[in-house]
């Protein structure tokens, strides 16, 4: 498989259609939904609860059922890939889901949760791995102390890191983030969105961020697609949706976002020349802008 370079999709979705099987009554979730994901960007996939956003997460992890249409992860097509193949792509393809309990075995030390990924894709001795642990439990600010605690003795925050450490520690090139930060209050969620937000930088890692919530996708998104009913409406630059949104619904979801606050308002402008020099902008607060 070969590796993309920037310009090249990383990942291409086109014409994806789900469609779920219950006995005789089947439910098509999402159809004829297309776009494609360069290395080190980030899609942000947005819209209301049940319009299909955990579905394409599902689906291009291999656990929704694809009825037609095509999902290609670095050349390879994934829609049709056996799972015994797909295994050996999970140390390029990881997952965040909202809930850290979903993720962490609530009866193995973090450190044991931590070694396990690398144990699976890479031959290190036993001092190799463990300063690796001790390195992404840094990285994502907890201290080197916790790999000997379990899940049960941290904050949702701190389990939410966790997970985040686990998804990075094998070195993936794509991650889908499926509402990470959706379970946390709001002022842990920008702390976890910006430890996100840098590290996707950092690593050059390729994103597709779930949210039903444009304010908290605002900040880390290039470019956004915005499902209804399964379908997509709207999709393109993020700045150019936020700015200028087309479709009723996107200005319906945009105009649900909570009141502009102006120091919000002001920290926005700063990230937007932050970003216009170059750089990302950094999430100062995700009160709801
Ligand atoms: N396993 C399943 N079997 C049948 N229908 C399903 C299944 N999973 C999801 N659905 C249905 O598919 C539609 C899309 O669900 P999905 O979870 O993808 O939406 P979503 O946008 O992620 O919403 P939410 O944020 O509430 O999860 C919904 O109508 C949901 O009820």
């Amino acid at each position: 498989m070969s590796t993309p370079t920037a310009g090249t999709p990383l990942l291409e979705v086109t014409d994806l259609a789900v469609e779920y099987r219950n006995g005789r009554r089947s439910f098509r979730a999402v159809q004829d939904v297309s776009f494609t994901l360069e290395p080190g960007r980030t899609l942000g996939l947005v819209g209301e609860s049940g319009s299909g956003k955990s579905t394409i997460g599902r689906a291009i992890l291999g656990l929704a059922p694809v009825s037609s249409g095509s999902v290609r992860f670095a050349g390879a097509e994934l829609a049709t890939m056996k799972r015994a193949e797909r295994r050996t792509l999970s140390d390029r393809i990881q997952v965040i889901f909202q809930d850290p309990y979903s993720s962490l075995d609530i009866t193995k030390t973090i450190g044991y949760t931590l070694a396990e990924p690398l144990n699976h894709h890479e031959r290190l001795s036993r001092e190799q791995t463990l300063q690796r642990i001790r390195a992404m439990v840094r990285r994502v600010g907890l201290p080197e102390e916790s790999i000997h605690r379990y899940p049960a003795q941290f904050s949702g925050g701190q389990r939410q890191r966790i997970a985040i450490a686990r998804a990075l520690i094998g070195n993936p090139t794509f991650v889908v983030c499926d509402e990470p930060v959706s379970a946390l209050d709001l002022s842990i969620q920008a702390e976890v969105m910006n430890l996100l937000a840098e590290l996707q930088k950092s690593m050059g890692l390729a994103l597709l961020f779930i949210s039903h919530d444009l304010s908290v996708v605002r900040h880390i998104s290039d470019d956004l697609v915005v499902l209804k009913d399964g379908r997509v409406v709207e999709q393109g630059p993020a700045e150019q949706i936020y700015a200028n949104p087309t479709h009723p619904y996107t200005q319906t979801l945009l105009a649900a976002s909570p009141v502009p606050d102006p120091d919000a308002q002001a920290a926005r402008r700063e990230a937007r020349r932050a970003a216009a020099a170059g750089g990302r902008p950094s999430i100062p607060t995700l009160e709801r802008i």
